[in-house]
């Protein structure tokens, strides 16, 4: 880890412009759909992030060719020879993403049988897969458990069915899609996510010859065919990746045109970060070339105190939470942010209140609706006193958005911050020294 630190000197307004890429979480999803087709598909816009390494690899280890296409950033994958890897193959990526768990339709249409490594993502809950092995049982899946992952065979094919997941999950409604498409008969999924990435999967899907209907009330129903071809697809742009640098904007009272981000998708974002006092501009997009985006900045009055619950889309996402909190830390007031996605993603405010912000973690639903984690010991709620005045701090990444949010927080105090560990930003955040070195901030390697 020594060699895994960022020195940030803080105090520093992020004033600039950048750029996000295709969405993190839909990129990788359609990368793995790219093994359903019969032709090669061609993928736009890839950001090089972790996340993205660790699906080109299992999708290499399977057979799938993939090389950079003819655009920076296009990537094309040829699944004509899709074939089974070994366990030690397929383990090399064991434990760096959650995105194997969504191979295993598509290799089970393809090869009869697949075997899926230990998962990795962010460790801010149990994060169990239930719903995604109880989906693949109906579809007539057979799933062996393993000391490391997990082995599944259809022996009888897969068949549509009918399927109500106990929460929208994400994941499981991916899973349950990827495998639909080219089950036999129909599939009714209800309680379904409907996160913009999802929608952008069925896009996806849609154009590789996939028929699925979105009704209204989380029910999707999909009509099974029996030959999807490949695609040519320019994702959703990056949502999270554009609210985190709004986000750091607004803690460091800057000023950030992220080019690439889209309204539609973060209309629920926008709303608070406006309630909070924040500033921001929309430019559309016009003419082929023309990227559009959203300027957000701090309009140097106080900031306000909000109360606010994460949720599944159309809420406010869990993956903004993070990075709005340190914003938060400088609004005059009582903020409330009650996480109802994750029962453990409010870890982070430890490092926060070493620096000098004040954060009281609670067990009980603090939002106004009682959620999954209600009377159920976990640290869900957070009530946020502000403003502070952030001091610089040595600091350990725990995950992801948390990172970024150290980031910000570092960047926002007097002082000169260690922040260890930064790799880990990487699975979601392409280039980001390049991006804060951009904006002005003061980070080096040491
Ligand atoms: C790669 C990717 O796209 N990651 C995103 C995806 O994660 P991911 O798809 O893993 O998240 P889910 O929507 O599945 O998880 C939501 C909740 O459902 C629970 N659950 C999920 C599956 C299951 O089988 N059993 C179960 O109990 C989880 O523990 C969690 O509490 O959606 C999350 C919620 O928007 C985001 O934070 C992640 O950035
Ligand atoms: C939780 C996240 O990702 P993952 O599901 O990949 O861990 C995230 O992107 O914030």
């Amino acid at each position: 880890m020594s060699n895994d630190v960022l020195v940030v000197h803080g105090n520093t307004p992020l004033r600039g412009e950048i750029r996000v890429r295709g969405a993190k979480n839909l990129v990788s999803k359609a990368m793995v759909a790219a093994l359903l087709g019969q032709t090669p598909s061609r993928l736009f816009n890839v950001p090089r992030i972790r996340d993205v390494e660790v699906v080109r690899g299992l999708l290499e280890v399977h057979g799938v060719r993939v090389s950079e296409g003819a655009e920076p950033g296009e990537l094309v994958f040829d699944p004509t020879n899709v074939e089974a890897a070994t366990a030690d193959e397929i383990n090399v990526h064991a434990g760096s993403s959650r995105i194997p768990i969504l191979f295993c339709g598509p290799l089970l249409h393809r090869l009869g049988h697949a075997f899926i490594p230990d998962l990795g993502g962010c460790h801010i809950g149990d994060r169990p897969i239930d719903f995604h092995i109880g989906a693949l049982r109906e579809f007539g899946a057979i799933v062996d458990k393993q000391p490391h992952g997990m082995t599944l065979t259809a022996p009888n094919g897969l068949r549509g069915t009918k399927f109500e997941l106990p929460y929208p999950s994400v994941g499981a409604t991916e899973q349950v899609l990827l495998t639909a498409v080219l089950a036999e008969g129909v599939t009714e999924l209800r309680n379904a996510a409907v996160e913009p990435e999802i929608m952008d999967l069925i896009c996806v899907l849609q154009k590789m010859g996939a028929i699925i209907k979105v009704h209204t009330d989380r029910v999707i129903e999909i009509e099974g065919v029996s030959r999807l071809d490949g695609y040519a697809h320019r994702p959703i742009p990056d949502r999270i990746e554009a609210a985190s640098w709004a986000s750091a904007a607004l803690a460091t009272g800057g000023d950030v045109l992220v080019r690439g981000a889209r309204q539609a998708d973060m209309m629920t974002f926008l709303n608070v970060f406006r309630s909070v006092g924040g500033k921001f501009e929309v430019t559309d997009p016009h003419g082929p070339d023309e990227l559009g985006g959203i300027r957000f900045w701090h309009p140097g009055e106080e900031l306000r105190a909000t109360v606010l619950e994460t949720d599944v889309h159309p809420g406010f996402g869990t993956d903004w939470q993070q990075p709005m909190v340190v914003a938060l830390t400088q609004a005059r007031g009582l903020s409330i942010v009650h996480e109802t996605v994750y029962e453990r993603r409010l870890g982070y405010t430890k490092a926060l209140n070493q620096m000098g912000a004040t954060i009281q973690v609670y067990r009980e639903c603090l939002g106004g609706t009682p959620c999954r984690f209600g009377r159920r010991n976990f640290n869900h709620s957070a009530v946020i006193a502000g403003p502070s005045k952030l001091h610089a701090t040595d600091l350990v990444i725990p995950d992801l958005r948390a990172g970024f949010s150290h980031l910000i927080a570092a960047l926002a105090a007097e002082g000169t911050s260690h922040v260890y560990g930064v790799s880990l930003i990487n699975r979601g955040y392409e280039d980001f020294e390049a991006k804060l070195a951009a904006l002005g901030a003061h980070a080096e390697r040491p």
